[in-house]
C-alpha cells in the first residue's frame, strides 16, 4: 500500500470575508518532497502556505496532515509581513523556533542558547545573538528566520518567499540549506517566483492561479502552455465572487 501523503488537501476554498481567494483546491504533499508553489501575484500562494500552518480554515473542502501535528510545522512567512519594530534580540527570535519543546512559558536552559548560536553559526551570523532583530539587514534577517526553523527540526518546512529581499550570497547559502532539510528527509514547500531557481533545485512544482493549474515534476509543471493558463486565469479572475456553496 502507497503511503499517504503528508499534506493533503481535498476540494479546499479559502476566503477572506466570503471572497474566496483559493478555491476547490485538491492536491497532495509527499512525505519528504521538495515543492515549489509557483503563480502570478495574487493567485493564492500565500493564502495555501497559511492554510497548510493551520493559519486559515478552509471554507469548504478539507486539509488533512498525515503522522504529523500542526504543532509540529515550522512556518516562515514573508518578511514583509514581519514587525521590526518589536524589541527583541536575534538570539530570542531563533529561540522562538523551539517553543515545541518550551511551551509558551517554557524555561530556556543553556543547552538551548548554545543550540541557537549554532544555528546562527550555520546560516553565517556568528556573535549576531545581541543584536536587535530590527536593527540587522533584510538578509540578514532572514539568515535569522531560517536559524529558527534550523533549531526548531520540524519535519515540515513552510517557506513564503524566503528569498525576497536576499542578494544571490544569502539565497545560495539557504538554498543549500533547503537541499539539507530535503536529504534529511523533511517536507518542505516554497512559495518561489524565480523559475530558474525552481528549475534547478526543486523537483516538484505546484502552479496556482486561485485553483490548481498543474502539479508534479518541475518540468512538467513549468511549460510555457501551463505558464500562459495561470496568466489568463489570473487575469479572468472575478474578485468579487463569493464563495459558492453546494456546488456540485
Ligand atoms: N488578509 C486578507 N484579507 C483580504 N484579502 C486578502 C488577504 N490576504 C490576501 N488576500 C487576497 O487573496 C488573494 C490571494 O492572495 P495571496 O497573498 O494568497 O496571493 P499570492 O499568490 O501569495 O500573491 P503574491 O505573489 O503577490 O504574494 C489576493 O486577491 C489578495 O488580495
Amino acid at each position: 500500500m502507497t503511503e499517504p501523503d503528508l499534506v493533503s488537501l481535498r476540494d479546499v476554498t479559502v476566503a477572506y470575508d466570503r471572497h474566496p481567494a483559493i478555491h476547490h483546491v485538491s492536491c497532495g504533499f509527499a512525505r519528504g518532497s521538495l515543492t515549489a508553489i509557483i503563480g502570478p501575484n495574487g493567485a493564492g500562494k500565500s493564502t495555501l502556505v497559511k492554510t497548510i500552518a493551520g493559519l486559515l480554515k478552509p471554507a469548504e473542502g478539507a486539509m488533512r496532515l498525515h503522522g504529523v501535528s500542526p504543532k509540529d510545522i515550522a512556518y516562515l512567512p514573508q518578511l514583509a509581513g514581519i514587525d521590526d519594530s518589536f524589541p527583541i534580540s536575534v538570539q530570542d527570535v531563533v529561540l522562538l523556533g523551539l517553543w515545541r519543546r518550551t511551551g509558551a512559558f517554557g524555561r530556556i536552559t543553556l543547552d538551548m542558547r548554545v543550540e541557537a548560536s549554532k544555528a546562527l553559526s550555520t546560516v553565517g551570523l556568528d556573535g549576531f545573538e545581541g543584536r536587535a532583530f530590527g536593527s540587522v539587514s533584510a538578509g540578514q534577517r532572514q539568515r535569522v528566520l531560517f536559524a529558527r526553523v534550523l533549531v526548531a527540526d520540524s519535519p515540515l518546512i513552510l517557506l513564503d518567499e524566503p528569498f525576497s529581499a536576499v542578494d544571490s550570497r544569502t539565497t545560495a547559502d539557504l538554498i543549500r540549506l533547503i537541499d539539507r532539510w530535503h536529504r534529511e528527509g523533511r517536507t518542505v514547500l516554497a512559495v518561489l517566483h524565480d523559475h530558474d531557481q525552481v528549475r534547478r533545485h526543486f523537483p516538484q512544482s505546484l502552479l496556482m492561479a486561485r485553483e490548481v493549474v498543474a502539479g508534479g515534476p518541475t518540468e512538467e509543471v513549468l511549460t510555457p502552455a501551463n505558464l500562459l493558463r495561470a496568466r489568463a486565469m489570473s487575469e479572468a479572475w472575478d474578485g468579487d465572487a463569493e464563495v459558492c456553496r453546494g456546488a456540485a
